[in-house]
């Protein structure tokens, strides 16, 4: 049987309510033996092991946590403990650690990440059948080597690919453009693909002996944004800027001009998208270019921030970081 080890960092998957069908709850109450005492036969998938990381609602994820999270993934697998791993998540910020770690653990061994959109006390809670899909996955010979693997809903999804598409409803994760990696049907798995880009033990990114990131806003694209809020992210101390752009990753001519001066400064700029869907291409209506720009291709603007400040770690300059993008 393999061994599985249940990384419990919080989220509405250990959230608790005041009646079943109470909206209002607060995230991270249940601890990690009452999460797996909550799903019968769970014991049956893998030799388990659970372990309270962290118990926040994944809006108090920080750079600290995810360094912390990433370093307790790796000695787990360095030391041969687990055969995989299963991350109980919020699903708010879901999507970034696992882009995270796919994009820095070493090891071809499954990482589940997995959730919950209704609270464990809630009525048809469906955290316990996501963390028996969950575990099944990270049990699985066959996930090896598909980089970090997220399970809600009877869906897998790269971690790569996944994001969050309602505030509330159960089916929420989606995988707009490669679509889904798998399905889980009460823990028997099929597969559809693997991830086409570099991760894990391809992925050149480590933040071995790092103790922080670099700093990365996020500008928000609309009609009408202040140019200033450029200047502002700068002379915060970002080294690097993501902006969710309008469309293709456009922006105004205005903040087009601060985006230069800050490429200027030093700062790596980055054109991601508010649109759900769709690349992010250079040179379309943004002369990247003359600007020293670069496009997001398909990353949404949180994780384009995630890779963006691993590039900046490892000392990218604009021209590696678009060459990047374009390989993970
Ligand atoms: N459905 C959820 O997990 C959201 C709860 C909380 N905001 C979190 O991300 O942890």
């Amino acid at each position: 049987m393999s061994r599985v080890r249940l990384l419990a960092t919080g989220g509405t998957i250990a959230g608790k309510a005041g009646s079943q069908v109470e909206a209002g709850y607060r995230s991270g109450e249940v601890a990690v033996e009452g999460l797996i005492d909550a799903v019968p036969g769970l014991r049956a998938l893998a030799r388990l092991e659970g372990e309270q990381v962290a118990q926040v609602g994944s809006q108090d994820m920080d750079d600290a946590l995810w360094l912390r999270l990433a370093a307790r993934c790796g000695a787990l697998f360095a030391r041969d403990e687990a055969d995989g791993l299963v991350i109980t998540h919020g699903t708010d910020t879901l999507e970034e650690t696992g882009y995270f770690l796919h994009l820095v653990l070493k090891s071809h061994r499954p990482v589940v990440l997995t959730g919950a959109m209704r609270p464990a006390t809630s009525l048809s809670a469906d955290g316990p059948l996501n963390l028996y899909n969950a575990v099944a996955v990270a049990a699985d010979p066959e996930a090896r080597g598909r980089g970090a693997i997220v399970v809600l809903n009877d869906d897998l999804h790269s971690a790569r690919d996944v994001t969050k598409a309602s505030t509330t409803d159960v089916q929420t994760f989606i995988s707009p453009d490669p679509g889904l990696l798998g399905t889980a049907r009460y823990g028997r798995i099929r597969y559809f693909r693997r991830p086409s880009r570099l991760h894990t033990e391809a992925s050149e990114f480590s933040v071995e002996g790092l103790e922080r990131l670099p700093r990365v806003d996020i500008l928000y694209g609309h009609a009408n944004m202040p140019p200033d809020l450029v200047h502002a992210s700068v002379s915060l101390g970002a080294r690097g800027l993501v902006v969710a752009g309008m469309g293709n990753g456009n922006v105004s001519t205005g903040v087009a001009r601060a985006l230069a001066e800050a490429v200027r400064a030093g700062v790596v700029v980055v054109r991601s998208t508010r649109v759900v869907s769709g690349d992010v291409g250079r040179n379309i209506e943004v002369d990247d270019d003359a600007l020293g720009l670069v496009a997001a291709d398909q990353l949404n603007p949180q994780k384009s921030r995630v890779l963006l400040q691993l590039c900046l770690a490892r000392g990218m300059d604009a021209r590696a970081v678009q060459d990047a993008f374009l390989r993970y």
